[in-house]
């Protein structure tokens, strides 16, 4: 369906409702976007600078099939190093199973084909000679729901660094294990109970034991699949921070539901629609001045 018809389509809807309806309708898109539109403005003045623009990450005519449906429409999109992207986009657009592309997780999923090149640095990560036990390491992810592993808090951290042989000694490992925990803003609250169980912390510590499990095993890349959305807004806040934070070091790719928080976190925001990759821009302009029509529909409220 082309953009023309979708917005046709949306003020048909639109023409049938009753004047009334129509003028509630008009004046709740306005408030909703002048007000999301204001608040971003206050936002985007403690975004950080653009970073430079080295390549991390690139994909080209990437197609995605569960069975016969096609669920990816051929993508090309660079994800630079050390940039935060954001994904946003409608239910179903396929932003998850793009983000799940770049480490290969579609793997994992029966009936599920990718076609297409998708390049982490200069190595093709499709390439079937690949580890690819380590390039889910160099290319970690964090879910939507914390979910450490059924051991101690320490053990959740060490698990990666003992696999990947990251540790030369006892030592070593405990050091890597504090850093981790450290960058994950969690060691002052967990350090004087390493032992016992992940699973016992809040939502939001489980969520910062499973970014510092990522950390640990020293990735280039982080996706991120709504990693807030189980959380109450002051965990969200905090892995917010630290997505600022870590920034400074790794390349940063999140999907995530809510505007505000691609707005806060991200440099440049993709929006996807049905499969394609409509519109990737520095967040700021996609957020005020979007080029697509379909991306207006989608942060004006129009759809979604
Ligand atoms: N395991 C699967 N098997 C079959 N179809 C799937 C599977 N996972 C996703 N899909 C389909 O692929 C399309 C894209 O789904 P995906 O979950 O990637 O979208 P999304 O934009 O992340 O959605 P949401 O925002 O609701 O999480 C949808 O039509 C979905 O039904």
């Amino acid at each position: 369906m082309k953009t023309t018809d979708i917005l046709n389509a949306l003020e048909k809807d639109r023409a049938t409702m009753p004047q009334s309806t129509q003028d509630l309708h008009t004046q709740a898109i306005e408030q909703s976007s002048t007000s999301f539109i204001s608040q971003f403005d206050v936002q985007t003045e403690q975004q950080p600078s653009e970073k430079k623009r080295d390549v991390k990450m690139s994909t080209s005519n990437v197609h995605v099939y569960y069975g016969e449906a096609e669920a990816i429409k051929g993508i090309d999109l660079n994800i630079y190093e050390n940039e935060v992207i954001a994904f946003i986009g409608p239910s179903g657009c396929g932003k998850s199973t793009f983000l799940r592309t770049l480490n290969r997780m579609n793997d994992t999923i029966d009936g599920c084909r990718v076609t297409g090149q998708v390049m982490l640095d200069h190595q093709d990560i499709y390439d079937p000679n690949l580890d690819v036990v380590l390039l889910r390491a160099q290319v970690g992810m964090v879910f939507q729901k914390p979910n450490p592993f059924p051991k101690s808090i320490f053990d959740n951290v060490a698990y990666g660094p003992k696999l990947h042989g990251l540790a030369r000694d006892k030592y070593d490992l405990e050091e890597i294990v504090e850093n981790s925990l450290r960058k994950a803003g969690l060691w002052d609250e967990v350090k004087d109970r390493l032992n016992q169980p992940g699973t016992g912390l809040s939502g939001g510590q489980q969520q910062r034991l499973c970014i510092a499990r990522t950390i640990a095993v020293s990735p280039e890349v982080i996706l991120m699949d709504e990693p807030c959305s189980a959380l109450d807004p002051i965990a969200t806040a905090k892995i917010e921070e630290l997505i600022t934070e870590l920034s400074q070091q790794y390349t940063i790719a999140i999907v995530t539901h809510s505007m505000q928080q691609a707005a806060r976190v991200s440099h440049r925001t993709a929006y996807f629609h049905l499969g394609d990759l409509i519109e990737v821009n520095a967040t700021e302009k996609v957020f005020t001045q979007p080029d697509h029509q379909l991306t207006e529909a989608y942060i004006t409220g129009r759809f979604g």
